[in-house]
């Protein structure tokens, strides 16, 4: 398996190589030239394995024995090990026509972990094997920070840099990665929003110079083996409830800020299995939801909302989608990422928006419903919802009918976010591993948006001796 880039300038690649590269050399994101598939035959023998066995299945067709399958299973098993869950990712059943995919069983509580353990596990593994150095710079709106420090704080040979939108996460999100003290971490709490954030490390991701100068790598799904790794769970998913009960198609209702968790689901139905339609569930950042009902691409005016970490007007994962849509055409991919950059606006046409809405359905969901949503659900199904998850089934409620069965996401721990559940008078009891960091001093730079004082702050953490 080579991996290419969506913009087609990128000799292709392997597999630790195009992990090393994170965001493709040409601007574009790194994909793989073909997508395997998996029959039904063999997705009927998979229901059998265990999370971390499925993991190895789908990650041997990518992987291009590129590293031992002992070495690999040594990784997977200690990725999971820290889960609090034997099964990593639980459905749990609310009704026979909805499922919940709790994954947020991890050290931060969120589903970032899933993804993150792992990547943590491969960089330590790439940095010893081939002595590669590993300087991380990330962005964040809250998750996937406090997910990849956990990650890899402590481990040899791997410094990490996120930036997190200042005043802009929540409380719990904030401690978890600013309590961090190790000498390999930096925490920048940027003065603006999500988006800044994220325009800032692809700019300096794109310079070529500076990223081969101080060895950056990428954690966020801008690299290609989050979006695998988020992959297994849609598997594992459908085969649990294929297990349960009789099932033909599934649709799935997915949080969605950047994108990158709904394109797992792409490329999982594009090797193979089963999914009817991917609902995506945005908050009232909504410039997905836009896409999908009118065909434009087109970013609003940035809001803060009860669901902090879809606060995100730029779906970096977008350009991935737009590569099949376009018909794996990479000259179009690096037009119409051209136009986007120039005109600020993508737009497709009719004929063409219809193809889009028989994969996709799209719910921006306001503050109000989905503090509505949560008071429903814990009064009906006594089921905690946190914001975000909140947002997953409203979306599923607004789509699903009698005859479909879909599994909504539930993508972080409500006491990640109890900003929100207290707006409704709800009490929880917060994970002792969540009430710890109450007390701990906080460590963490505060910058403008001001990517003249961003390098000043990474040249000196990452020249560091
Ligand atoms: C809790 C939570 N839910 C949903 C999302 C959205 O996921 P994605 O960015 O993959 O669309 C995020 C952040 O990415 C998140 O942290
Ligand atoms: N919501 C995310 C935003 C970054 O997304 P990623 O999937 O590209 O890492 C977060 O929590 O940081």
């Amino acid at each position: 398996m080579k991996y290419i880039s969506t913009r087609g300038n990128v000799e292709a690649r392997g597999f630790i190589e195009t992990v090393l590269m994170g965001l493709a050399d040409d601007g574009g994101l790194m994909i793989p030239e073909e997508i395997p598939v998996v029959s039904a035959a063999t997705l009927k023998e998979w229901e059998a394995l265990s999370y971390q066995d499925l993991f190895l299945k789908i990650f041997s067709y990518y992987t291009n024995d590129e590293i031992p399958y002992e070495d690999l299973k040594d990784m997977v098993a200690k990725s999971y090990s820290s889960f609090r869950n034997p099964e990593v990712t639980p459905v749990q059943t609310i009704t026979d026509k909805l499922h919940i995919l709790e994954l947020f069983h991890g050290p931060t509580f969120a589903f970032k972990d899933v993804a993150l353990q792992f990547m943590g596990e491969l960089y330590s593994y790439i940095s010893k094997k081939q002595g590669e150095i590993i300087h991380i710079l990330g962005a964040t709106s809250g998750d996937t920070g406090a997910a990849a420090i956990q990650g890899v704080r402590g481990k040899e040979g791997i410094r990490i840099c996120v930036l997190h939108p200042h005043l802009k996460v929540s409380k719990v999100q904030e401690l978890q990665m600013t309590t961090v003290n190790d000498a390999n971490v930096l925490n920048l709490a940027v003065k603006g929003n999500f988006d800044d954030c994220q325009g800032v490390i692809k700019e300096l991701f794109g310079d070529l110079d500076f990223k081969g100068k101080h060895h950056l790598r990428a954690i966020n799904s801008i690299n290609f083996v989050r979006i695998l790794a988020q992959t297994v769970y849609y598997f594992y998913a459908y085969l649990q409830v294929a297990k349960q009960q009789k099932l033909e198609k599934i649709n799935f209702s997915i949080p969605s800020g950047n994108f990158g968790n709904v394109f797992s689901g792409y490329l999982a139905k594009k090797m193979g299995l089963p999914i009817n339609k991917l609902i995506i569930a945005t908050n009232e950042n909504n410039i997905l939801e836009r896409f999908i009902k009118t065909g434009v691409y087109k970013s609003g005016d940035f809001l803060s909302t009860h669901s902090p970490s879809m606060d995100i007007q730029i779906a970096s994962n977008f350009e991935r989608y737009l590569y099949y849509f376009l018909g794996e055409d990479s000259q179009k991919v690096s037009e119409y990422m051209k136009k986007f950059q120039q005109e600020g606006q993508i737009v497709i046409d009719a004929e063409d928006l219809k193809r889009v809405q028989a994969e996709f359905s799209a719910h921006g969901v306001k503050n109000a419903e989905c503090l509505e949503i949560i008071g429903k659900y814990k009064a009906e199904h006594d089921y905690l919802l946190d914001p975000h998850t909140a947002c997953g089934i409203a979306a599923y409620e607004t789509f699903g009918n009698d005859n479909e069965v879909c599994v909504s996401f539930a993508t972080a721990h409500p006491a990640k976010f109890d900003e929100a559940i207290r707006l409704i008078d709800i009490k929880q009891q917060f994970p002792a591993e969540i009430e710890q960091l109450l007390s701990l001093p906080q460590y963490q730079t505060i910058v403008n948006n001001s990517k003249e004082e961003i390098v000043a702050q990474l040249e000196a953490f990452y020249n560091r001796a």
